[in-house]
């Protein structure tokens, strides 16, 4: 499924040029990609597992691959959370959101919104926007910040560079990136169109 999701995440533009991606916890572990590698190309036995303090379980056949750099960004949303899975999303509206300014995205009263664990229509969604590193590893602690200061989100954006979400399982992490993706889309246009809700 992993596997599957990457080549799907691609085709959406999420996971080009290498980045982004997804991760599956499956018990105590987790499943995790390589580093730098096509995700839409990766194969079963390229994958990594690690327990949660992020110890090798199950390497992968090559011994020359690495574990995505996103791995302790994972690891925070699988412990503070107990997330099922984590997406790292490189998608434009995404990234375009980000440039628009401020610490947080804030939208409300659209439907989708409904598509948010423990979200109703006319909820305010905030999604935090942590400013970005030079290496992916860097936003680690600032991650785990804004997912302890922000209880509610599902997600948390970095500025200039992508998204990463969460959900209970593969399902709803899939949904939550499905959702925001749209808001992020629609937020970049609403303020295109001069319109705000
Ligand atoms: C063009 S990818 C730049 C690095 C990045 O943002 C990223 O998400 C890398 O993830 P990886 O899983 O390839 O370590
Ligand atoms: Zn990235």
């Amino acid at each position: 499924m992993l596997c599957e999701l990457c080549r799907r995440f691609h085709a959406l533009g999420w996971a080009s040029g290498t980045g982004g991606g997804i991760s599956i916890r499956e018990g105590e572990r987790v499943w995790v990609a390589p580093s730098g590698v096509h995700k839409e190309l990766v194969a079963e036995e390229d994958l990594f597992a690690i327990d949660l303090d992020g110890a090798l379980v199950v390497p992968p056949r090559d011994p020359a691959l690495r574990p995505s750099a996103c791995t302790p960004l994972f690891l925070h949303a699988y412990r503070l959370r107990e997330a099922g899975a984590v997406i790292h999303s490189h998608g434009k509206s995404a990234m375009l959101a980000t440039l628009l300014g401020g610490d947080a995205l804030r939208i409300s009263r659209l439907e989708m919104i409904k598509g948010l664990a423990g979200h109703g229509y006319r909820d305010e969604v905030v999604v935090p926007i942590l400013e970005n590193t030079d290496r992916e590893e860097e936003l680690a602690d600032t991650l785990e910040a804004a997912i302890r200061a922000h209880p509610r989100t599902h997600a948390v954006l970095v500025r200039a560079h992508g998204v990463y979400v969460w959900g209970r399982d593969w399902r709803q992490a899939k949904a939550h990136a499905e959702v925001y993706d749209y808001l992020f889309d629609v937020y970049v246009r609403m303020r295109e169109l001069g319109v705000s809700r």
